[in-house]
C-alpha cells in the first residue's frame, strides 16, 4: 500500500487510527441511497458515450467489431467519477485529458514499481525515469484536485453556509460539496488537504476496480450466451414502451437476474484478488494455531471465492448460485469482493449501481461474443487484469430488438 501514499496521501484507504475512524464516519453518508440516486444520470450518460464509440467502430453496416474493453471501461469509470466527484466534464472518453492520463500513468507506475526491487527505496526511485514520471503525474493530479477544492471553499466562504445551500437547492451535490459540508457531532470538519486526499482516493479506488468487474462480466456473458439472453430479456421488459433508454434508480432492484450475473462474475473474477492486514493482536485459528501479533497476512479473496466446500465446481460460471434459494444458509464471508468488516469498501453500492446501469444498457444495445483469436490470460496487478487487454466481439443490435 505504501507506494500509493505520495499519490493518495492520508485518504480513507491508507489512513488508520483515529483519523480513519473520524473520516469514515464523515464520509459514509456520501455513499447513501439518496445521494447515489443523483448519480444515475451520470452513469447512463457515460455509458451512452462509450456505446456511441462502439457503434461508430462497427460502421454503417453494424457488423460485429473486435474491441479491447478493459481500457474503454476504465475511461468510462473515470469519466463518471470525475463528474460525480468534481462535476467536471473532461470528455475523456472522446479526447485526451491530461488529468486522466496522469491517473492512468500513476496506476501503471505503482504496479511497475512493485515488480522492480531496486525501485523500492524512495530516494532511488525518485532518481529513476519512472520515479520522475511518477512525481510529475502526482503534481498534475494534486494540482487539479487542489484547484477545485480551493475554488469551492472560496465560493462557500463568500456566500456563507446558508446562502450556499440555498443556491444549491434542487441541484445535484458532488462529492467535493459533500466533503466541504461534512461535520460530525463534535463539529469536526475536513481540511482542504483531507478533502483532496479523499477525492484522489475515490478516483483511484473507484475506477480500475469497477472497470475490471465490468470487463470480466462482459467476458463471462460472452462465453454464456444463454445467460446473456436472459439478461437482455429482463432489461428489454423493463425498458419496454419508454421513450428514453435510461436505467432509473427504481430499476436497479428490478434486475434480479442481471444482478446475479454481476455477483457471480465478481465471485469468479474478483477485481481485488487479495487484501493484506497486520495483526494488532495474536489471532487464534480454528485448528489451534496462533498468528502472532505484528505478522502481515495476505488474505486471498480469489481463493475464498474458489473454495470448493462453499462453491461446488468453483471454475464454472453459474449465476444461479446467487438465486435467493441457493444463497440461503451460505456464510456471508464466503463472498467478499468488497472485503468485509469495518474496512470494507465504502463505495460498494456506488459500484453495484454503476455496474448494473452499464451492464443493462450494454446487453440491451449489443450482443457480446468472445474473441476466440484472443482469449484473455488473467494477470493480477493491483486489480485482476489480463496480459494483453480483454478483447470481445461487439455486435450492435437494432433499437428495441
Ligand atoms: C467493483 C468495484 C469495487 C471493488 C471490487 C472494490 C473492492 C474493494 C476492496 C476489496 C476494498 C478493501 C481494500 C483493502 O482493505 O485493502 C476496498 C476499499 C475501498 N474502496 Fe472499493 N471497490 C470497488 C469500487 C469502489 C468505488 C466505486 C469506490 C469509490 C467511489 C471505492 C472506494 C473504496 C475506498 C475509499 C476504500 C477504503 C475503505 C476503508 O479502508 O475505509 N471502491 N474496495
Amino acid at each position: 500500500y505504501g507506494f500509493l501514499k505520495p499519490w493518495l496521501g492520508d485518504g480513507l484507504l491508507l489512513s488508520h487510527g483515529r483519523k480513519w475512524v473520524q473520516h469514515r464516519r464523515l464520509l459514509t453518508p456520501a455513499f447513501h441511497g439518496d445521494l447515489l440516486k443523483s448519480y444515475l444520470g451520470i452513469f447512463n450518460q457515460s455509458t451512452r458515450v462509450m456505446h456511441d464509440k462502439w457503434r461508430a467502430a462497427a460502421g454503417p453496416t453494424g457488423a460485429a467489431v473486435a474491441l479491447e474493453v478493459l481500457d474503454q471501461l476504465s475511461l468510462l469509470t473515470l469519466d463518471s467519477l470525475q463528474k460525480c466527484i468534481f462535476s467536471h466534464e473532461s470528455h475523456c472518453q472522446q479526447q485526451p485529458s491530461e488529468y486522466i492520463k496522469a491517473i492512468l500513468d500513476l496506476s501503471t507506475l505503482v504496479v511497475r514499481r512493485q515488480q522492480h526491487l531496486l525501485h523500492y527505496p524512495s530516494w532511488l526511485y525518485r532518481l529513476s525515469g519512472d520515479g520522475r514520471r511518477f512525481t510529475q503525474a502526482c503534481a498534475t493530479v494534486h494540482g487539479f484536485t487542489a484547484a477545485v477544492v480551493q475554488r469551492r471553499r472560496q465560493a462557500l466562504r463568500r456566500l456563507g453556509h446558508q446562502a450556499w445551500l440555498d443556491q444549491h437547492r434542487g441541484q445535484r451535490m458532488d462529492f467535493i460539496d459533500l466533503l466541504l459540508l461534512a461535520k460530525d457531532e463534535d463539529g469536526n470538519t475536513l481540511s482542504d488537504e483531507d478533502i483532496a486526499a479523499e477525492a484522489n482516493t475515490f478516483m483511484f479506488a473507484g475506477h480500475d476496480t469497477t472497470a475490471s468487474g465490468l470487463a470480466w462480466l462482459f467476458y463471462n456473458l460472452a462465453c454464456h450466451q444463454q445467460h446473456q439472453d436472459r439478461c437482455r430479456q429482463e432489461v428489454q421488459e423493463l425498458l419496454k414502451g419508454r421513450d428514453v433508454e435510461d436505467i432509473e434508480w427504481e430499476d436497479l432492484s428490478r434486475l434480479p437476474f442481471t444482478t446475479m450475473c454481476i455477483k457471480e462474475s465478481l465471485r469468479l473474477h474478483p477485481p481485488v484478488t487479495a487484501v493484506s492486514r497486520r495483526c494488532n493482536q495474536d489471532v487464534a485459528t480454528r485448528d489451534g494455531r496462533v498468528i502472532p501479533k505484528g505478522v502481515i497476512c495476505l488474505m486471498s479473496i480469489y481463493g475464498t471465492h474458489h473454495n470448493p466446500e462453499m462453491w461446488p465446481d468453483p471454475q464454472v460460471y453459474n449465476p444461479l448460485r446467487f438465486s435467493p434459494e441457493n444463497s440461503e444458509g451460505r456464510p456471508p464471508l464466503a463472498f467478499i469482493p468488497f472485503s468485509a468488516g469495518p474496512r470494507n469498501c465504502i463505495g460498494q453500492s456506488f459500484a453495484m449501481a454503476e455496474m448494473k446501469v452499464v451492464a443493462a444498457l450494454t446487453v440491451a444495445r449489443f450482443r457480446i461474443r468472445p474473441d476466440t483469436a484472443r482469449p484473455p490470460r488473467r494477470k493480477t496487478e493491483l486489480i485482476l487484469r489480463t496480459e494483453d487487454g480483454l478483447w470481445l466481439l461487439l455486435e450492435p443490435l437494432p433499437k428495441g430488438a
